[in-house]
């Protein structure tokens, strides 16, 4: 398959383009470019050794991050060797001082934004845009320092496209606005209430005040706010697709963590068990993003193992080793009925150990990200912030969509969301009593906004 073929059937067709046999874990294809994309979950493990495989600097397989949204400064997600040891350990350090301040901020934001949303929050899934904003970056810039939730937005718009070099852009997109989004970001940055411990904490590793903005810029808006943003999207989509009783049950666990703990606290979280699992399982089934690319940094000889037996590859130095977070999710080999959505699949012991193939992350959710190897230093705020986030909505709210939502792995643009965007139709306060009894101090704000949804309200 010629290179303009393959891209073009990956542009229709998404991560439907490299489906595998299951019979071959190293898929041969092109999509765009000649390449292997690794589908198997256990010979998936081989890419995440980072003295075999390195970073194409600056992209996401077939996604360019654009150099003039981080300054010139190459992410800590695309980075390789030394430099990428600094970037990690910064980025490492800056989520460990957020860390405790999470579930209060969740909370925080979350109500705060649902407050101004009205009855008929149109434009939904920036409206989560904004709340992954309003979590994440009062704690890592200060409360003090205000972003503007729309500019976050065209900033994680504009800092990617499609690689330009194999095909000639077709049409020519308009940056005005997304440049705008961008130096409004990077001005409230530099002028935040922790600005300078930011630098000197870059500083501790061995980053000038450029590269650490630089890192500040995309690893927070992208990979943190953007990156949770788009699966706080799936996950709220997806409790449209169970039923009213499995809604129930997610209630009543989530209420009963709430009113023990008085509010979303880290003890609050830990006994949601059963959110943490359709969490989990919305993370497996619609994954992102899209692929993890890879370079073979020598010659090497992987060994695996598929249905059809033992088997080795050989790769050569230089080539391009891609791996499908989608197919290595849905290996029937460790996942029973990989492609239906089972809530509770991630519960009890066997749950338990099923985490081991939970490879979402980067690596397994049993294991920890470090300074050498790529792994997503984010994962426990992240979960951390969707949990919380789907407990307050399904304990307190009700809301009609649109249109129900629905996954075919085909969309290229939608990464791991619905096919279809999530438009709300109605919204509205269904449990007035229990929001005021554990989150008072918002109840009064909540319901003059939502009141007129409260009258109509079943
Ligand atoms: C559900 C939300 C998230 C998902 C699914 C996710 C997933 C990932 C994945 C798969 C990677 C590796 C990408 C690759 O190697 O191609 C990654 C890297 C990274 N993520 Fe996340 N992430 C999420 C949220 C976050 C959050 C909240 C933060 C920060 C607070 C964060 C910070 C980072 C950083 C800094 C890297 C680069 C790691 C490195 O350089 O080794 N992510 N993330």
């Amino acid at each position: 398959m010629g290179n303009a073929i393959g891209y073009l059937k990956w542009l229709g067709q998404g991560k439907q383009a490299f489906a595998p046999d299951r019979k071959e874990d190293f898929v041969e294809t092109n999509i765009g470019f000649p390449c292997r994309v690794v589908t198997g979950n256990k010979a998936v493990q081989s890419v995440f050794d980072i003295d075999l495989f390195k970073k194409e600097e600056f992209f996401f397989g077939l996604i360019e991050i654009r150099k003039e949204f981080t300054e010139g400064v190459c992410p800590s997600v695309t980075s390789n060797g030394k430099i990428h040891e600094k970037n990690k350990a910064l980025m490492m350090d800056v989520i460990a001082g957020a860390y405790e301040e999470i579930p209060t901020s969740t909370a925080d934001a979350v109500l705060s934004n649902i407050a101004t949303w009205g009855s008929t929050p149109t434009d939904f899934e920036s409206k989560l845009m904004a709340v992954s904003a309003g979590i994440f970056l009062p704690t890592i810039f200060g409360r003090s320092t205000r972003f503007n939730p729309e500019d976050v937005n065209l900033y994680v718009k504009g800092a990617t496209e499609l690689r330009s070099d194999i095909l000639a852009a077709v049409t020519r997109e308009d940056l005005t606005e997304t440049r705008r989004g961008m130096r409004s970001v990077l001005e409230k940055i530099k002028t935040s209430e922790r600005y300078s411990q930011l630098i000197d904490l870059g500083r501790s590793h061995g980053l000038d005040e450029a590269s650490t903005t630089g890192q500040l810029l995309f690893c927070v808006m992208f990979n943190a706010v953007g990156g949770t943003a788009t699966n706080l999207v799936a996950t709220f989509g997806r409790l449209d697709t169970i039923s009213a009783e499995d809604r129930q049950e997610l209630r009543e666990e989530a209420l009963a963590a709430l009113r023990k703990h008085g509010g979303l606290t880290r003890a609050a979280l830990e006994e949601m068990p059963k959110i943490e699992s359709f969490v989990l399982e919305v993370l497996r089934t619609c994954p992102s993003p899209g692929v993890w690319s890879h370079i073979a940094a020598r010659p090497t000889t992987v060994k695996y193992t598929t249905a059809s037996g033992p088997k080795e590859v050989n790769i050569k130095e230089g080539e391009r080793v891609y791996a499908s977070p989608y197919w290595a999710l849905r290996d029937p080999a460790v996942f029973d009925k990989p492609d239906d959505f089972v809530w509770r699949r991630f519960l009890g012991p066997e749950g338990e150990a099923l985490r081991e193939h939970h490879v979402t992350f980067h690596g397994r959710l049993t294991d920890s990200a470090a300074v050498n190897n790529h792994m997503c230093p984010g994962r426990d705020v992240a979960l951390s912030v969707i949990k919380g986030s789907i407990a307050i909505l399904n304990t307190f709210f009700g809301w009609e969509l649109q249109e129900r939502p629905f996954w075919t792995g085909t969309k290229v643009s939608r990464i791991g969301q619905p096919d279809n965007v999530v438009k709300v139709k109605s919204f509205w306060l269904q449990h007035p009593d229990d929001l005021k009894e554990i989150f008072p101090s918002h109840f009064e704000e909540i319901h003059d906004s939502l009141n007129s949804a409260v009258l109509q309200c079943p």
